[in-house]
């Protein structure tokens, strides 16, 4: 992707298997809603091949944008509309595309419960708090019962228990009607707890894709060890922190005092994987982990 004469996507190859959560993490322009906007077909990529359920977004009708579903990040429309009458009326457009299968539009009373808007059914969409707004959008995206969902940043300013009830609606949506997922986030917890799979994006390049695990492993000998002994404080960085600790408590027994052992979180991970390449861009696909970008890369 280039705007005017700045690249802002470079080489950016990923693919999404169906039912997957996959979660686009990054800093602030790194390029994730650009990503997502050119697979929504929002937006006219300015090369590459892009398919998204068997179709260029580029070049797609209405059958398959009936498939798909979008949270934006930010969406103000229709404000002297009440919730219920929106939702029944975004869902009728949807009717003619209802199958065997998937049974669309998704019944507005029960999609509103499932949102955790149920009280304000009547309100108009003017007269909502932020985070009620940010229900209602992401039940606007999942109304025609999408086989894939886009959501970009769907709980900026969301409280913590509509952020839990959102998270238990996307795993829901995810394990249980198969949806394929792609959100964008910055919560790294929430990346952790949803997503089956995660794509770092630093300064338009995919610094990293794999499972939480598979990208905390890629930063080896993070975890670290504290603890005192002899009145004195000691911290250590072992490759392996089970074995270190067995040994340390072999050697000085109970002597070993307020012992520590903090994990690599993914957020050291992701922070380490950002800055390593901010200093060392050329690292950034080297970085990625996933079979399909090592075979891209070797192609
Ligand atoms: N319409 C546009 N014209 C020119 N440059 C743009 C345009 N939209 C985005 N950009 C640039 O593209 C880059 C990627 O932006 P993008 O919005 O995709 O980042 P992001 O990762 O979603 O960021 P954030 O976390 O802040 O939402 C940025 O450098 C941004 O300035």
């Amino acid at each position: 992707m280039r705007y005017g004469t700045n690249d802002v996507l470079h080489g950016v190859t990923f693919q999404a298997r169906r039912g997957e959560v996959l979660a686009l993490l990054g800093p602030n322009g790194a390029g994730k809603t650009t990503t997502i906007e050119i697979l929504e077909g929002f937006r006219m990529r300015s090369a590459g091949r892009v398919e998204v359920l068997g179709t260029d977004p580029a070049h797609s009708d209405e059958r398959w944008r009936a498939r798909v579903g979008v949270v934006l990040q930010s969406w103000r429309d229709h404000g002297k509309w009440r919730v219920r009458e929106l939702l029944g009326h975004l869902g009728s457009y949807y009717a003619d595309y209802s199958t065997e299968l998937i049974r669309r539009p998704w019944n507005p009373d029960e999609l509103i419960a499932a949102v955790g808007l149920t009280e304000h059914t009547d309100k108009k969409i003017n007269t909502l708090s932020g985070g009620q707004r940010r229900r209602l959008d992401v039940a606007i995206g999942i109304v025609g019962r999408p086989e894939l969902l886009f959501l970009d940043e769907p709980t900026a300013g969301l409280d913590p228990q509509a952020r839990r009830e959102f998270h238990d609606l996307v795993l829901h949506l995810a394990e249980k009607q198969g949806t394929t997922i792609v959100l964008t986030t910055h919560d790294l917890h929430e990346a952790e707890k949803l997503a089956d799979r995660i794509l770092i994006l630093n300064a338009g390049r995919i610094v990293a894709d794999g499972t939480a695990q598979e990208l905390a492993q890629q930063i080896a000998g993070k975890d670290e060890v504290r603890w005192t002994y002899g009145g004195q404080r000691f911290i250590h960085q072992p490759s392996a922190s089970t074995p270190f600790v067995f040994d340390l408590f072999q050697r000085y027994g109970a002597a070993v005092a307020n012992l520590e052992v903090r994990v690599s979180s993914l957020e050291d991970t992701y922070l380490s994987l950002v800055q390593q390449t901010e200093s060392h861009p050329s690292r950034a696909t080297g970085m990625n982990s996933s079979k399909e970008n090592q075979e891209e890369a070797a192609r």
